[in-house]
């Protein structure tokens, strides 16, 4: 069993240290957090070693009346793999840590491309982090268009995508952020982040996007025209997206009309947390026209990179290949939703 140390324990590194630990091959060695809040009590329930992220807290975790296994440093050491999910920035000051003690890492999407020997799709470009040290698993909204940019492109070919992403204000732990009743060009200069941040994984990629935020906190929400090489149905569209294992094509019959109801489905379905961990696709609304692909995708900011980083580290210590990596990570977590009521049978196990 690998052992993967998780520094950085809020958002998405509590969600990480969950999908490793429900892995056949790989096991959570510890997870470290700079407060002694209830994530660490989360933690400490979930039986992972708890360290403190920081030198300078570790009286505040004995304090608390935490047992610490040590710092982030001891952590390292205990690692074989580290996923690194601290806030954005931080990420890149560890980067270096990782590589003096010689153990991988990952980081995750707020830190820069450049960082790193390559940004990581399992679905796009699962080969180019294979033995890598140093890898970036890209932003929630940059993974959710590299899973629908891959199969069109090797399927019609790809002219441009223009996208809208509605994005949200901010998690529903984050209580200090907003807007709270206004909707922001965010940013007010295009393109925003986002097409860049896609042709680290599509370098050739035509791709500009607009971004704004918006007094929501359970998903994002894009709104697509993409231009295509070829003119297939709007019907053949539909059935290659629903091929993909990481996308869920909303079926018209479950009468899911917005993000609640999609984030009440995964609840109902007895996900952790209530993540949806697919792009979730409005199937009705995959129209073509001309060559041109309109469509709604919603993505689940919490969670959706979540098997990214658990293929990313089969990819960098050569575990599985990229066919393997993502059935075994597909399976351990339950991915793959129906289209519909009819389709059910095939749905995993909750
Ligand atoms: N949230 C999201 O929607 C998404 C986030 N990402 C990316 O994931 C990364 C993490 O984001 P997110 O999980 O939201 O962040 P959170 O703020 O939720 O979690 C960050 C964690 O890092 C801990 N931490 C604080 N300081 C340090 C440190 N010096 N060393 C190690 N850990 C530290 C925090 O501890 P404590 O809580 O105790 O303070 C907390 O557990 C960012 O790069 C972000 O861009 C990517 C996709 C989506
Ligand atoms: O990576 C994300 O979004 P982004 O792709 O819009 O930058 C995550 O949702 C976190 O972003 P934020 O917390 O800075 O809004």
């Amino acid at each position: 069993m690998l052992k993967v140390g998780i520094n950085g324990y809020g958002t998405i590194g509590k969600r990480v240290a969950d999908a490793v630990a429900a892995q056949p091959d790989m096991t959570v060695c510890g997870v470290a957090k700079a407060s002694p809040d209830f994530g660490a009590d989360g933690a400490v329930r979930r039986g992972y070693p708890l360290y403190s992220a920081r030198d300078d807290r570790v009286n505040a975790f004995r304090e608390a009346g935490y047992e610490l296994a040590g710092t982030s440093d001891d952590l390292i050491a205990e690692s074989e793999v580290v996923v690194d999910a601290a806030p954005g920035g931080i990420g890149a000051e560890n980067l270096p840590r990782y590589e003096a003690a010689g153990v991988p890492a990952i980081v995750q999407g707020k830190e820069s491309d450049d960082l790193v020997e390559t940004s990581f799709n399992a679905r796009a470009n699962f080969e180019d982090a294979e033995g890598a040290d140093a890898v970036r698993v890209v932003s929630c909204n940059t993974t959710g268009l590299s899973r629908l940019v891959a199969p069109l492109e090797e399927n019609y070919g790809v002219e441009k995508v223009r996208a809208t992403l509605v994005r949200r204000g901010g998690d529903p732990d984050q209580t200090g952020r907003g807007p709270i009743n206004d909707i922001l060009p965010d940013p007010i200069a295009v393109p925003s982040h986002h097409g860049p941040d896609v042709n680290t994984i599509f370098p050739e990629l035509s791709i500009d996007t607009m971004g704004l935020k918006v007094p929501a906190t359970l998903m994002h929400m894009h709104s697509l025209n993409i231009e295509l090489g070829s003119d297939p149905s709007s019907e053949e569209l539909r059935e290659l997206l629903g091929g993909e294992s990481r996308v869920f094509v909303v079926g018209d019959d479950f009468s899911i009309d917005g993000t609640g109801k999609l984030r009440e489905f995964a609840r109902d379905r007895g996900r952790p947390r209530g993540d949806l961990w697919e792009n979730c696709v409005w199937g009705e609304s995959i129209t073509v026209k001309d060559s041109e692909l309109y469509m709604f995708q919603a993505i689940h900011q919490e969670s959706d990179v979540i098997p990214e980083n658990v293929d990313a580290i089969r990819a960098m210590t050569g575990l599985a290949d990229k066919e393997e990596s993502m059935r075994i990570t597909d399976e351990a977590l339950g991915i793959g939703l129906p289209e519909s009521r009819e389709s059910s049978a095939v749905v995993s196990p909750v």
